[in-house]
C-alpha cells in the first residue's frame, strides 16, 4: 500500500491559522501586533525567495513584519550595530537573521548577538541549552525540528514511547534539536551521519527517520523499514532539464518515488517541512510577543 503522504503546507495553514487568531486577540487585549524583524545580507537568489515569504507571513497573520535588506559588502560591525538596535526595539519581538551570512561576517558572533528573549531562530545558547535539558517553557525551540515534531504528531501522537527514530544528520539547526525533541517525546533516538558505518541498516531499524543532510535522494526505498514514517528535511535545487535550459526543482534527501512504495508516511518536497518552519517561525514570534506583554504561553500541539 503506498504510503500517506503527509500535507505539510495544510498542516502549516493549520499553525498559521491559529498564530492569526492569536495575534488578534493580543491585539485587541493590549493595542499590539508581535513584530518580527527579518536581515538579509546580499544577494542570494534562495534567501530572497525564504526571506520573502517569512516577511509576506508575518504580515498575513496581522505582524508588525519588516525587512532589513543590506548589501553585500555589509560590514560585521554594521550587521552586530542593527542587530543591537533591534534588540532595543521595543515594536520588534524576533529578530532572524537569514543565514548563510557573506565570507568575512562571523556568523556565530551575529547569531549570539540576538537577544535570547527575540532569538525566534532557536540559535542562542540559552535556548540551544533549554532545548537540551528539556526545559521547554521559556526556550525557543528551532523551527524546522520543531515542525517536524508537529508532523510526527500527526501520524503517532506526542508520546513516542517504544518507537525507534533515526536522525540522519547531525546539524546544529536540524539533526541536534531533532534529536532533543524526539527524546524528550520518549522515543529511542538514533543520530546517525556520513561518519556511521552502515547508514541503510541504522536507517532500517526506525519507526521514524528524519532526514536531514542536504545530499538529494540520500535515502533509498530499500532502507527503510515497511511502514516507518519518513520526515524529508531535505530542500535541494537540482538541475531539471526536462523543464528546460538551467532550469530547477527542488527534491529531498529521500528518494520519494521509491520510499513512498515502502514506507507507511511520508513528507513531500516542497509541501512538506519547508511551509511547516515558516509557521513555526510565526508561532515562535507569537509567543515572543505574549511573553512580552505578560500573558500565558499558548501551545502549538496540532490535535486533530
Ligand atoms: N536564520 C535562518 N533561519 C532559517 O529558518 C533559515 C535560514 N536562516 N536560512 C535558510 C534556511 C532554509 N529555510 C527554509 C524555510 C522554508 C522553506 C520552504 O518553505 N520551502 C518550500 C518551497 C520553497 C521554494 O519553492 O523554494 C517547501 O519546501 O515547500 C525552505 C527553506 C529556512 N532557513
Amino acid at each position: 500500500m503506498p504510503a500517506t503522504v503527509i500535507d505539510g503546507k495544510l498542516q502549516s495553514e493549520r499553525v498559521a491559522e491559529r498564530v492569526k487568531t492569536l495575534a488578534s486577540e493580543l491585539n485587541l487585549q493590549t493595542g499590539k501586533k508581535p513584530g518580527l524583524a527579518v536581515v538579509l545580507v546580499g544577494d542570494d537568489a534562495a534567501s530572497q525567495v525564504y526571506v520573502g515569504a517569512k516577511t509576506r507571513k508575518a504580515a498575513e497573520c496581522g505582524f508588525h513584519s519588516v525587512q532589513h535588506t543590506l548589501p553585500s559588502d555589509t560590514t560585521e560591525d554594521q550587521l552586530a550595530e542593527l542587530v543591537d538596535q533591534l534588540n532595543a526595539d521595543p515594536t520588534i519581538h524576533g529578530i532572524l537573521v537569514q543565514l548563510p551570512l557573506p565570507d568575512g561576517i562571523n556568523a556565530p558572533r551575529i547569531i549570539q548577538s540576538i537577544s535570547a528573549e527575540k532569538d525566534v531562530d532557536g540559535f542562542h545558547f540559552l535556548n540551544v541549552g533549554m532545548v537540551g535539558v528539556g526545559e521547554f517553557a521559556n526556550a525557543f525551540v528551532p523551527c524546522t525540528p520543531a515542525g517536524a515534531m508537529l508532523l510526527i504528531e500527526q501520524i503517532h501522537g506526542r508520546d513516542l514511547s517504544g518507537l525507534n527514530a533515526v536522525v540522519v544528520g547531525r546539524s546544529n539547526i536540524v539533526g541536534k534539536p531533532m534529536a532533543n525533541l524526539l527524546i524528550a517525546h520518549n522515543a529511542t533516538v538514533t543520530v546517525a551521519h556520513s561518519r556511521t558505518k552502515d547508514l541503510p541498516g541504522t536507517v532500517r531499524q526506525a519507526d521514524i527517520v528524519v532526514a536531514a543532510v542536504g545530499r538529494p535522494h540520500l535515502v533509498k526505498g530499500d532502507w527503510l523499514k515497511p511502514g516507518a514514517t519518513v520526515i524529508d528535511v531535505g530542500i535541494n535545487r537540482v538541475p531539471a532539464p526536462d523543464k528546460g535550459e538551467n532550469k530547477f526543482r527542488l527534491v529531498g534527501d529521500v528518494d520519494y518515488a521509491e520510499a513512498a512504495q515502502v514506507a507507511g508516511a511520508i513528507t513531500p518536497v516542497p509541501g512538506g517541512v519547508g511551509p511547516m518552519t515558516i509557521s513555526l517561525l510565526m508561532a515562535n514570534t507569537l509567543v515572543s510577543a505574549y511573553r512580552e506583554a505578560g500573558l500565558p504561553k499558548p501551545s502549538f500541539s496540532l490535535d486533530k
